[in-house]
């Protein structure tokens, strides 16, 4: 019978994720005597936590519901994880499946992308591949919070996209998670062409639960790409494009072309 009561208390914590229920549970045992001496009592969220985790390995659940579900069962705070790539690795779409996933669980989602990306459309998150959603393009994050403040509120998860373009990313991130405990996955490149950090992004590593680090394919040899090549002469940062301006390449090739730019520009000093 405590047993079974204690199950039922947990198995209602984990099911719903909120933190009253958490709480009441956590309450509830500890009022109960007899459990307190047979059990010993540890926070909700960390026994909604553990029954989140068997029910996930028993269900077989994927690592992003399990992620999810340890987030909607935390009764202190909110989750940070960091998706980031070069260019054509895939974090945009890894970022729709996440959308998708948290959605297809009850979720209440918003995405939002940088106003200064409009390669494919002004207000849908696109891969390069044409998957797309709906989303808020915005120039900062402030900017967002201020004109969609009901569904800043309502919402329980974010997806950022080209979250390089933020200046706010960082301050924004650590209040949706820490003091508003929304659920925040964000992505963007990893480094600019020159390979050096890009907006706030890499301010984010120390903070986040998890970073996925993604790879394209070289465009020369088909290894692993891990930086984004400028084809281009723009020595600019931001310069918004596609496959017309970038090509995802490995480190071999990164450096023959940084070499080749390198002995073309000595060549024109000398000429
Ligand atoms: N060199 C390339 N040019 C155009 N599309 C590419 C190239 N390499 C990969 N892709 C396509 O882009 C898809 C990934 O797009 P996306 O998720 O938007 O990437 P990211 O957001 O990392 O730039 C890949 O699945 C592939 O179909
Ligand atoms: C490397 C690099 C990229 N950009 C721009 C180019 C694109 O508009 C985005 C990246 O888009 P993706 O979804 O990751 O393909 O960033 C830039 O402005 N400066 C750079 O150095």
């Amino acid at each position: 019978m405590q047993q079974q009561l204690l199950g039922c208390l947990c198995q209602h914590s984990a099911s719903t994720g909120h933190l009253a229920v958490g709480k009441q549970a956590h309450l509830a045992i500890r009022r109960l005597p007899c459990l307190r001496s047979v059990w010993h009592i540890r926070p909700a969220a960390q026994i909604a936590r553990h029954h989140t985790q068997l029910l996930c390995t028993a269900a077989g659940s994927s690592s992003s519901e399990a992620a999810t579900a340890r987030h909607t069962n935390s009764a202190t705070a909110g989750q940070l994880d960091l998706i980031i790539g070069p260019m054509f690795a895939g974090k945009t779409s890894a970022l729709l499946k996440r959308v998708n996933d948290l959605e297809a669980q009850g979720l209440t989602v918003v995405a939002i992308k940088s106003a200064k990306d409009t390669r494919y459309h002004a207000s849908r998150l696109v891969t390069h591949d044409g998957q797309s959603r709906e989303c808020f393009a915005a120039s900062s994050l402030a900017e967002f919070k201020e004109h969609q403040a009901s569904e800043y509120r309502a919402s329980q998860a974010i997806a950022i996209d080209e979250a390089q373009f933020f200046p706010d990313l960082l301050e924004f991130c650590l209040e949706a998670a820490e003091r508003d405990n929304k659920l925040v996955v964000v992505a963007g490149l990893s480094g600019d062409f020159r390979r050096k950090r890009f907006g706030e992004v890499l301010d984010l590593v120390p903070l986040v639960d998890n970073v996925t680090k993604l790879t394209a394919g070289c465009a020369f040899c088909n290894q692993p790409a891990l930086f984004s090549l400028r084809i281009a002469a723009d020595q600019r940062q931001e310069v918004v494009g596609g496959a017309d301006k970038y090509a995802p390449v490995c480190r071999h090739h990164f450096n023959n072309f940084q070499r080749l730019r390198s002995e073309q520009y000595a060549d024109a000093v000398v000429e």
